[in-house]
């Protein structure tokens, strides 16, 4: 399975151009998606998951496409969407059993079995008959997850899950996602760095509405290769050092600001030599494509 997005463009109509002539092909695997707040990611997770039109542009998953055959990839699709609303006084076992029916599992043992192998994949067996209210932010992702995954969809798409997680749940979260299997298309939005270096076979950086990189994390991050590196600084002397270089980013690392810089060209003083990383990677990008912008 493939799924194949071209030429994709919409713009709202209070003239916000949220999504410009994407293009990307998603393999089978975890697919991350990476972009800063406002970037377009949940106008193109929406426009995949048949929920909104694009102005211009085709998506096929498979053979199907997804732009004209709503039904059938209603049928194949799981979408936890970024925010969703939950009974809070009924239980997930209950609530999980009536979307299978809504998904079309009928049988009511076939149901049972699905809803339990659900529950136990997603660590809520033993919280299944705790009302939905009771549950914590973790919990609840897990819980979407299991209603994302009923009817063994062959896409998946999950939208900034782990925003607001706290590390343990966002790496039980994470580790639940992997296990989704290779079979699959799972399209991961996030705005987090470390979600995409640690999950994804493949990825896209999206700005603006626009990707401004995509590719195999290692091979998106070999484009900065031996064009990073670090210095500690002091806070009196950012200014100076933002005006003379490519600033990648700067942090403060024990109350002493931490650069990283691009540059084609060897340097030396107070600099060294850094690998680069996806989070150079995605500054870089955001800045130049910024830059681009202004000018
Ligand atoms: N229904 C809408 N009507 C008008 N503008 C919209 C609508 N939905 C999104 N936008 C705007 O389109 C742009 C892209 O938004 P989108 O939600 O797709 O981005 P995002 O990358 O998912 O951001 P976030 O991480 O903040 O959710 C933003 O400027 C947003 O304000």
């Amino acid at each position: 399975m493939e799924l194949r997005i071209q030429n994709l463009s919409k713009t709202y109509a209070n003239g916000v151009r949220a999504l410009h002539n994407v293009s990307l092909t998603i393999p089978n695997g975890m697919f991350g998606l990476l972009g800063p707040n406002g970037a377009g990611k949940s106008s193109l997770m929406r426009t995949i998951a048949t929920l909104q039109e694009p102005d211009a542009g085709t998506i096929t998953l498979g053979t199907l496409d997804v732009l004209t055959e709503k039904d059938a990839v209603r049928r194949v699709l799981g979408y936890l969407p970024q925010e969703f609303g939950l009974y809070p006084s009924i239980s997930a076992e209950v609530l999980l059993d009536h979307f299978a029916s809504l998904k079309g599992i009928r049988d009511a043992r076939e149901r049972k079995l699905a809803v339990e192998a659900l529950l136990q994949q997603t660590n809520l067996w033993a919280a299944r008959k705790k009302n939905l209210g009771g549950y914590s932010g973790g919990m609840r992702q897990r819980f979407g997850i299991a209603v994302a995954l009923l009817g063994a969809p062959q896409l998946i798409i999950v939208d900034e899950p782990t925003a607001g997680l706290d590390p343990t749940e966002r790496n039980r979260f994470l580790d639940l996602l992997s296990e989704i299997g290779e079979n699959v298309v799972v399209i991961l939005s996030t705005h987090i760095v470390e979600d995409v270096t640690e999950l994804c076979s493949n990825m896209a950086i999206i700005a603006g509405g626009e990707v401004v990189a995509t590719g195999q994390p290692s091979e998106v991050i070999g484009e900065l290769r031996g064009k990073v590196y670090r210095t500690k600084t002091e806070k009196a002397a950012l200014a100076q050092l933002k005006s003379e270089y490519e600033v990648i980013s700067s942090k403060l690392v024990a109350g002493q600001p931490v650069v990283r810089v691009f540059s084609d060209q060897p340097i030396n003083g107070q600099f060294q030599p850094a690998e680069a990383t996806l989070e150079d990677v995605y500054f870089h990008r955001l800045a130049r494509r910024d830059k681009s912008v202004i000018a």
